[in-house]
């Protein structure tokens, strides 16, 4: 089902690319984009009419999600019927990363020609942006072979959900040591190629028989090498620890994708996604009985999501997605003071994310109060991945036989 909410707001945005020009050439496209929203309006290379670009012009505000979850969808509606658009409330939030191009995607081909028209709003200011921009076209095209309705019917052929947090709470109570999920990672783009003799499923058992609790798999192909055959693979192979999609999710769909393709937890990155999408997105995970891992990097982001309820999970990346700084100190920073008491009343358990190499960093993580790391290139490195964990944490902390 497609909701579509009608406000009042005269702030509708027409910025194209209903056509984009390189020396007063008209070049058409078949997307119009409100408000940062694309919607689908027309054949290409055939001047656009489109009803939506009409009501454009009365001034209506109007916002499109496409999920037949008609609660959450509801709900989402209602929050945008103040008339703020959705960069708007992204702005207010203090998120800077803009989740697709101003004026639409960066390039158009006309016949052979590529065309482009380059300016502040259609060049990515940074590789995180680079990756969600990407990300869009790609979530687009794997919508369009796979509608949510087919996708849900093939839930019913997935693997049972695990219990992601509960596997991270027993590990805790059991070794007394921060709970493990070890990052099966290839590349990156702050780091290049991590490993190039890279077989997914042994690298996973090895995690496991050395006593990873959870897994993170990565499934972008462009920038991390990952893909969504390695997390079906590992979790064909028998692998019992719960797994994690480490995804760049900005679309419902991709939760429910990563559902069917055998994960127990997704990611959603506070810095990309504002408060309406991360309250969204976590129903739906509930709804489907995945866990949430909701990661933060800064102050302002982690009063964000504590301010959210029924989050259970929160990652705490030590490294910056814009520039790839990597601190641990940010971990013990942003657990300091109000912020560690209102983590500790609400039971929610912090991962301590990037950066991680030595039994020091684990102990100084540990102490600044959490309760797992998420660790991927000091073990993938390793000539064997698996019998890295004993060296990163001073100790077999393997609890299987
Ligand atoms: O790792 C990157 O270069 C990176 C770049 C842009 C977005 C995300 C990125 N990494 C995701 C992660 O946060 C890490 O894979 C994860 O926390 C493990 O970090 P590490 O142990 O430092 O490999």
């Amino acid at each position: 089902m497609v909701g579509i909410a009608i406000g009042t707001s005269p702030r509708i945005r027409a910025s194209g690319p209903c056509f984009s020009a390189r020396k007063s050439r008209r070049i058409l496209s078949s997307r119009i984009w409100v408000g940062g929203i694309p919607i689908d309006c027309g054949r290409k290379s055939t001047p656009l009419r489109c009803t939506r670009a009409e009501e454009e012009s009365t001034g209506a505000c109007i916002s499109v999600t496409s999920t037949d979850d008609d609660t959450a969808n509801s709900i989402k509606v209602r929050e945008l019927e103040n008339g703020n658009l959705p960069d708007d409330e992204a702005a207010k939030q203090g998120i800077r990363i803009r989740r697709r191009p101003l004026t639409g995607p960066p390039t158009h081909m006309v016949g052979p020609f590529e065309f482009r028209l380059e300016n502040e709003g259609n060049t990515p200011r940074n590789i995180l942006e680079k990756i969600l921009w990407d990300k869009d076209i790609e979530v687009s095209k794997m919508k369009e072979r796979k509608p949510l309705n087919v996708l849900k019917k093939a839930l019913t052929d997935a693997p049972p959900v695990r219990d992601f947090v509960g596997a991270l709470r027993a590990s805790y109570q059991q070794t007394g040591m921060p709970a493990l999920i070890a990052e099966v990672k290839k590349a990156s783009p702050s780091r290049g190629m991590l490993r190039e003799d890279f077989d997914p499923v042994k690298i996973a058992n090895g995690y496991e028989k050395n006593g990873a609790a959870c897994l993170s798999v990565l499934t972008d192909e462009k920038y991390f090498q990952g893909s969504f055959e390695n997390l079906e693979a590992i979790r064909r192979a028998g692998v019992e620890c719960p797994l994690l999609c480490k995804e760049f999710i900005i679309d419902a769909w991709q939760i429910y994708y990563a559902r069917s393709k055998g994960a127990d937890a997704i990611l959603l990155i506070a810095a990309v996604l504002p408060d309406l999408d991360i309250k969204y997105f976590t129903k739906i995970c509930r709804m489907l009985g995945l866990a949430a891992l909701v990661e933060v990097h800064d102050e302002r982001e982690m009063d964000r999501v504590l301010g959210i309820d029924g989050i259970q999970l929160i990652g705490i990346n030590n490294r910056d997605l814009e520039t790839f700084e990597v601190d641990i100190l940010n971990t013990k920073n942003l657990l300091e003071g109000k912020r560690g008491e209102i983590i500790r009343q609400k039971d929610i358990m912090v991962v301590g994310e990037s950066g991680l190499f030595t039994p020091n960093d684990i102990s100084y993580v540990q102490d600044a109060g959490v309760k797992a790391v998420l660790v991927g290139e000091s073990l993938i490195k390793q000539d064997d991945p698996g019998r890295g964990i004993a060296g990163l944490f001073g100790k077999d902390i393997s609890l299987r036989v």
